[in-house]
């Protein structure tokens, strides 16, 4: 297959480092832990913030004040801020910005899929350095075809930044459709997705190019081998709230969890803002307990 990087002269090649090795040294010195930030209303409420631009902007400051320094990395819901349209996006950029400078890996979860041209244009907004929405990396899904993540994955290796492609996600609805078999391969929707995109890394370890695998499934109703996909980054929703459990962590991904972002949102964001740098750093001190 061509190279996607080798024919598009307009992605400019920046000398920037990998994702794959600011995660890696992330990892190193903070940990595996990932905070979401979730501005659900209820939360919203239960922090005594308003539901409105100016509340989300400061439940998403808040958040990562406690997380810096203690997190590997925060991860924004974009959902929670689009609801307040113009302004809720300038919250985002306000948060996105805040966490960067705190030296966080920041992971837009904005879940974009489409035609190539446009997923590139999705990369643009939030993968470009310097663009208002710039993060480190973004979830994207590969329901129209891994294809069409090609000028995406251009446009984050040019840009040093990354990708979590969607491939057995945690809720159970996506179960069948993620196990159903991709004809002519014997392998399944999400198992297809996850050795396409392992490929992406060339072997470097870990890559820029990563998967979502939630916690709440088991991977060999996937026909995924953890062992197979060994160095890809992971991205693992599922833990606290939806019932999966830190000390699962090795049992469910194996080799994978030493790349992997085992991340929570409502169960460490309900404990409140004054009590939430402390519940961040218990968290990620009973992870790296899991992982030892
Ligand atoms: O990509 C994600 O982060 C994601 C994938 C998936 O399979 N399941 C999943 O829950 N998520 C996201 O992870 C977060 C989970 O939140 P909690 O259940 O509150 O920890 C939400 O922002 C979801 O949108």
């Amino acid at each position: 297959m061509l190279d996607p990087l080798q024919h598009r002269p307009d992605v400019q090649q920046l000398g920037v480092t990998p994702f794959g090795d600011r995660l890696a040294a992330a990892f190193a010195e903070r940990g595996h832990l990932c905070v979401g930030i979730d501005p659900h209303p209820w939360l919203l409420e239960a922090w005594e913030l308003p539901d409105d631009a100016r509340g989300v902007r400061d439940f998403g400051l808040r958040a990562v004040e406690a997380a810096a320094g203690q997190a590997c990395a925060i991860k924004p819901q974009v959902a929670f801020f689009e609801r307040h349209g113009a302004t809720g996006y300038s919250a985002l950029e306000a948060v996105l910005a805040e966490a960067r400078d705190a030296g966080l890996i920041v992971i837009a979860d904005a879940k974009r899929g489409d035609v190539g041209s446009t997923v590139e244009a999705y990369g643009r907004a939030w993968l470009s350095i310097g663009s208002p929405l710039e993060a480190d990396a973004m979830t994207v899904s590969a329901y129209q075809g891994a294809g069409s993540l090609d000028a995406v994955r251009a446009l984050a290796t040019a840009q040093g930044k990354g990708l979590f492609v969607l491939a057995a996600t945690s809720n159970p609805e996506s179960f069948g459709l993620q196990q159903a078999i991709v004809p002519g391969t014997g392998e399944t929707v999400a198992a297809a997705i996850a050795h396409e995109v392992s490929g992406w890394n060339h072997a470097r370890i870990p890559g820029s190019f990563g998967l979502v695998l939630g916690a709440t499934v088991e991977l060999g109703a996937y026909g995924i081998d953890p062992h197979r996909l060994a160095g890809t980054p992971v991205l693992a929703p599922g833990f606290g709230h939806q019932g999966a459990r830190f000390s699962d962590i090795r049992r469910l991904f194996g080799p994978l969890a030493d790349t992997a972002l085992v991340s929570v949102s409502r169960s460490v964001l309900q404990v409140g803002p004054e009590r939430l740098a402390e519940a961040v750093r218990r968290h990620s001190a009973e992870v790296s307990e899991c992982l030892a």
